[in-house]
């Protein structure tokens, strides 16, 4: 696994000072609010459980998964909802927990979805940032790290479901899906 990285961007102690310093702030955000904290699956469950340890204030969870990018390093174009919220979203303080911003289309497409069913507020923290790759504008209100234009993995991010078990943040290799 670890000869298909090319680069190491962030290692494991620098992202979790990172996801301490976005707790800190998220606390004070959302102090007497009890946010419903929705974790975008798969690719963020990694961030998700680190972040909300980091986070002091009373909260709920809550898990939504939706694919994009299948078998490729480049998006469909078309989100699909794999598995909806348990939890009515009505009235509620929203925090998207993702893991990657790349086109945007994900999360503008979670976004509506979110409105449409009249969040109160909708808040979004990724912990990675990919502007190079925007096919809509978006903007996070919290963000971790700015990546360079190059498919990345670990730290939840896959490449066809495979290395997100890597406790980093790398390049993979073009080798690997150019293959
Ligand atoms: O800004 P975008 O171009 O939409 O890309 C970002 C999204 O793509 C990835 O999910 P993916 O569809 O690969 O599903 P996964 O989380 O299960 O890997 C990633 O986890 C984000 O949710
Ligand atoms: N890596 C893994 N998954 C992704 C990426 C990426 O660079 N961009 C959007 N989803
Ligand atoms: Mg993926």
């Amino acid at each position: 696994m670890l000869n298909d990285i090319q680069e190491i961007l962030y290692d494991s102690d620098q992202i979790q000072q990172k996801v301490k310093e976005l707790g800190e702030t998220i606390s004070q955000e959302f102090e007497g609010r009890n946010p419903l904290v929705i974790c975008v699956l798969k690719g963020a469950f990694i961030f998700m459980s680190d972040l909300v340890k980091t986070i002091t204030i009373p909260l709920e969870i809550d898990f939504m998964a939706v694919s994009s990018y299948g078998q490729s390093t480049k998006t469909s174009g078309v989100v699909k909802i794999i598995k909806d919220l348990d939890t009515p979203v009505q009235g509620r303080d929203i925090l998207i927990v993702e893991d990657i911003i790349d086109s945007g289309l994900t999360l503008s497409y979670l976004i509506d979805v979110l409105e449409r069913r009249n969040a109160k507020s909708v808040t979004l923290v990724t912990l990675f940032d990919k502007p190079a790759g925007r096919k809509v504008e978006l903007e996070a209100d919290y963000k971790g790290f700015v990546l360079p234009d190059a498919f990345v993995v670990g730290f939840g991010l896959d490449f066809a479901e495979k290395y997100r078990n890597l406790p980093f943040i790398g390049i993979l290799k073009p080798e690997v899906y150019e293959k």
